[in-house]
């Protein structure tokens, strides 16, 4: 069979393709996947590096404030990666086309979609991307994370199946992850990250936490993000950083670094939460503010309800707070287990397979 994904401009759709594709190929290796995502972008990285054919389309985001000549720029684009999203399925001629959401995957199933080339749709978070709102109203199936997102969607042909997670979760050992990692597991280690792209708020706290010269009496991996790394690494020059302290801009080891960690601080953006609950973590989640219908806040309010999770709200954000809510944390073992444990119960690694059974259901 042959299959087209596309999705992207951060990790939280690139990451969900990637484990459908991983899925796809286990299952027959005879199935061939082509991912179409844009030029120079983090889905040509990640997809390149997977292994897998990529083709590049032009496209960029509509402008979310009034009409300007930005926005007939982006139309022409539009037009632009719709032709050549046609010229690339014609000449590939997929089964199926799957969208894991982000713009780019808008002209890809608007073109398979009128073509009548079966579509799915997945959807990572409680309240939908504005791309995958318009295109599943035409999918032959859209597969959900959240049934609250539901209610936004237009469609008849809904399932929840949970999000798609690497298939590395399934294979995990803490001392082989440790080996990997370079880490002896003595003493507890925290993990710090928002998302893909990295998460401002986190790291100014983290910053005034290192300039405090706090006790770090934890092993701490903290990642920046690509786009703020230097102005972190400004921010604490002339800092000598013990050696349980490590600094990263983005690291390809997020699995094997969940399995070491004791503790999790992450923005609650959809797939990061789906990942944290493969491992059963406990976790500090520091919605990001400015998503769209303010998302990331009603993901970490389920979060927090079931008790996997504190919440801190960035207006609230603090280096004094976040260090204090992380030495409570590892200093109360009965509530970190039970929170881990509380997170464990919430994930679905299981995912994959289920989503990857109806596709082909689809299709045969
Ligand atoms: C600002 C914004 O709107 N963000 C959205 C974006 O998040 P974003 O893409 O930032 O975040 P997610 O947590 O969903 O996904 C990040 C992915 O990148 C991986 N990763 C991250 C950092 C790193 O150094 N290495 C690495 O591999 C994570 O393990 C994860 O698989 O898409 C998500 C899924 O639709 C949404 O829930 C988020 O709200």
């Amino acid at each position: 069979m042959k299959y087209i994904l596309s999705g992207g401009g951060t990790g939280g759709h690139i990451y969900p393709a990637l484990a459908i594709a991983k899925e796809i190929k286990n299952r027959d290796s005879n199935n061939e996947i082509l991912y179409i995502g844009k030029k120079n972008s983090l889905e040509e990285e990640l997809v390149t590096k997977e292994g897998y054919d990529f083709k590049p389309i032009h496209i960029e985001g509509l402008p979310r404030k009034k009409i300007s000549f930005k926005t007939i720029k982006t139309m022409w684009t539009l037009l632009r990666g719709i032709g050549e999203s046609s010229s690339i399925i014609k000449d590939f001629d997929p089964d199926v086309v799957i969208g894991t959401g982000g713009y780019v995957c808008g002209p890809v199933l608007f073109v398979a979609q009128k073509k009548k080339i079966k579509t799915v749709v997945q959807e990572q978070n409680a309240f939908p991307g504005k791309t995958n709102k318009i295109l599943s109203k035409k999918a032959d199936l859209v597969a959900l994370n959240f049934k609250e997102a539901e209610k936004y969607l237009d469609s008849e042909n809904m399932i929840i199946t949970g999000n798609p997670i690497r298939d590395d979760f399934n294979y995990l050992d803490r001392e082989k992850s440790a080996q990997k990692l370079g880490s002896d597991l003595k003493g507890k280690t925290v993990l710090s990250f928002g998302g893909s792209g990295g998460q401002e708020s986190t790291n100014d706290a983290v910053i005034g936490m290192i300039k405090a010269k706090l006790d770090f009496n934890f092993n701490f991996i903290h990642i920046t993000g690509k786009e703020h790394y230097d102005y972190f690494m400004d921010s604490i020059k002339g800092i000598e950083l013990p050696e349980n302290i490590k600094i990263v801009d983005y690291s390809y080891e997020i699995p094997d670094i969940l399995t070491i960690s004791d503790l999790v601080i992450a923005s609650s953006s959809a797939m990061t939460l789906a990942e944290i609950s493969a491992v059963g973590v406990a976790s500090i989640l520091i919605p990001k503010s400015y998503t769209a219908g303010n998302h990331q806040y009603f993901n970490a309010k389920s979060y927090e309800e079931k008790g996997a999770s504190r919440i801190i709200l960035e207006k609230d954000l603090t280096s004094e707070e976040l260090y204090g809510n992380i030495i409570e944390i590892l200093n109360n073992d009965e509530e970190r287990l039970s929170m881990a444990k509380a997170s464990k119960e919430l994930g679905n690694i299981d995912a994959v397979k289920i989503l990857v059974d109806e596709i082909e259901g689809l299709i045969q």
